[in-house]
């Protein structure tokens, strides 16, 4: 990575995201179109030397969020690690600052609380609240599905917040369950506001321009997208109430509503509301679905004039105590299958070998196993990671657990993620003719080079980006 001109880059970046405080008042942003927004979470000068970095929690299409110990207060956060140029080359950088200024602004036992933010020459930090007890998703994925009364309690939790979300007359527009966290003792928070979208009586202090309701082109997750944002219509709250119903039907039944090969016939199926409810469904869990997946958003239960009260009187929800619901006991965590307690210590010696510079510059492993000395070095200075994922390779006779890592040098390299070595490069070619990736469905792909076919299963259903993050960086090249 080139070295001159990072003074200018750190400039030029904090211009384009005019969140630098002013010299009169360090805590004051410039909203833009006059006025400040004087931040709850300050703008701090540490730099991430300042942290333990732990685990990585999760990749984000233009971030990664680590575990991170601060060294002087032992307070932990996850730490939202943004690079600058990706974000700038991207196009991001309204979604940054849409997620900086909203979670700001919010304060609800639900919502991941910013507590402040800060930057070097290359990075972006964003220190948020730790949910330790990971995705809504993986719970799904270890339990098959969840029992009735975890869902309940779950879809509880979500439309509560919701509620305070709306009542503040911010649309999230990417409720998933990737995106719904669990704390340690398994309630849930939601995180990712990057999508969010502020209706125009929001009383929450956004970015000009912001609130127009014009019609929005596709924001979120495919799989979860209402019917009518496919059709262009402005966003409503009835979007979230749709994410809601897609995310209920996947807790009851392990998959989401509406499954395809590819995103174009996952919208086919959305727009022709194919949906297929099982038969264990009960009868309340199956009403309540079919009302908040109606095709027409001010129908669902929670868009209408009353508000929440139909949705929260729904027989499904029979029972919930919704006044003490963030008090109640929640289901139990089913934890990773060979969860073991050196996961922290393998994920730092990971972290270190990541190639995002400040990070491998400052990083110092938590854990004192070796773990990072028996490692190999992944990536070489100034590499970044462009896109990376636990998958499942599927081989002949076993199928074994890799972290796949696609760099910008480019490189596609297939980690242990156990044992953190190598297992070896996938031969990287510009010409699609040597390498090119084969999608069978959102969730299976095959990378074919002319010696060797690889597959591979992600629980995320990301085959598809696997294959655009390829051919994206085969074109690039070639450029
Ligand atoms: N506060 C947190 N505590 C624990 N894990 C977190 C936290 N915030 C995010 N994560 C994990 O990191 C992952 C990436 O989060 P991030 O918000 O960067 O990406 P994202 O915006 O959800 O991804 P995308 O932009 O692709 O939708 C999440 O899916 C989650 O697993």
């Amino acid at each position: 990575m080139a070295v001159g001109g990072d003074d200018d880059m750190e400039r030029d970046f904090a211009a384009r995201l005019r969140l630098a405080p002013s010299p009169a008042s360090p805590n004051a942003a410039a909203g833009g179109g006059g006025g400040g927004i004087a931040f709850r979470a300050p703008q701090e000068q540490f730099t991430v030397g300042d942290f333990e970095l732990g685990k990585i929690y999760g990749v984000g299409s233009y971030s990664k969020v680590v575990r991170a110990k601060k060294k002087d207060t032992g307070n932990v956060y996850a730490l939202k690690i943004m690079d600058k140029k990706f974000i700038t080359k991207e196009n991001k950088i309204s979604y940054v600052k849409m997620e900086r200024i909203v979670l700001d602004q919010l304060d609800h036992p639900g919502v991941i609380r910013l507590f402040f933010t800060f930057q070097d020459t290359y990075s972006l930090y964003m220190a948020l609240e730790s949910c330790e007890g990971g995705e809504l998703f993986d719970q799904i994925v270890r339990k098959g599905r969840l029992s009735e009364d975890e869902a309940r309690f779950y879809a509880a939790e979500i439309v509560d917040i919701l509620e305070y979300l709306h009542s503040l007359g911010l649309i999230h527009r990417d409720v998933k369950p990737e995106n719904l966290l669990l704390t340690s003792d398994g309630h849930i928070k939601i995180a990712d506001f990057g999508s969010v979208k502020p209706t125009k009586d929001t009383p929450i202090k956004v970015l000009p321009n912001s609130t127009n309701e014009r019609a929005c082109t596709f924001v979120g997750t495919a799989a979860y997208v209402p019917p009518e944002v496919l059709n262009s219509a402005p966003p409503t709250f009835g979007n979230d109430l749709w994410a809601l119903g897609c995310t209920l039907y996947q807790m009851l039944s392990g998959s989401s509503p509406f499954k395809d090969a590819s995103e174009w016939l996952i919208f086919q199926r959305i727009i022709a509301r194919d949906l297929k409810i099982p038969e264990y469904f009960s009868d309340d869990a199956r009403d309540l679905i079919d009302k908040l997946l109606d095709v027409d958003p001010s129908k669902r239960p929670g868009a209408g004039p009353d508000g929440y009260v139909s949705l929260k009187k729904h027989p499904f929800f029979r029972g919930i105590d919704w006044k003490n619901i963030r008090s109640t006991r929640a289901p139990k965590l089913a934890m990773e299958a060979n969860a073991n307690e050196d996961e922290d210590s393998q994920d730092s010696s990971w972290l270190s070998h990541m190639g995002s510079a400040p990070v491998n510059q400052h990083v110092s492993p938590v854990g004192n196993d070796g773990a990072s000395s028996s490692s190999e070095d992944f990536l070489e200075p100034g590499e970044s990671v462009v896109l990376i994922s636990k998958l499942k390779k599927i081989n002949k006779l076993t199928n074994k657990k890799v972290q796949l890592i696609l760099t910008d040098k480019p490189q596609l390299i297939c980690v242990d993620p156990g044992k953190m070595v190598t297992k070896g490069n996938i031969m990287w070619s510009d010409d699609p003719s040597e390498l090119n990736v084969q999608v069978s469905n959102s969730s299976h792909f095959r990378i074919c080079t002319p010696k060797k076919v690889s597959s591979f299963e992600d629980a995320k259903q990301r085959a598809w980006q696997w294959k655009k993050a390829i051919e994206d960086l085969q074109r690039c090249q070639k450029n």
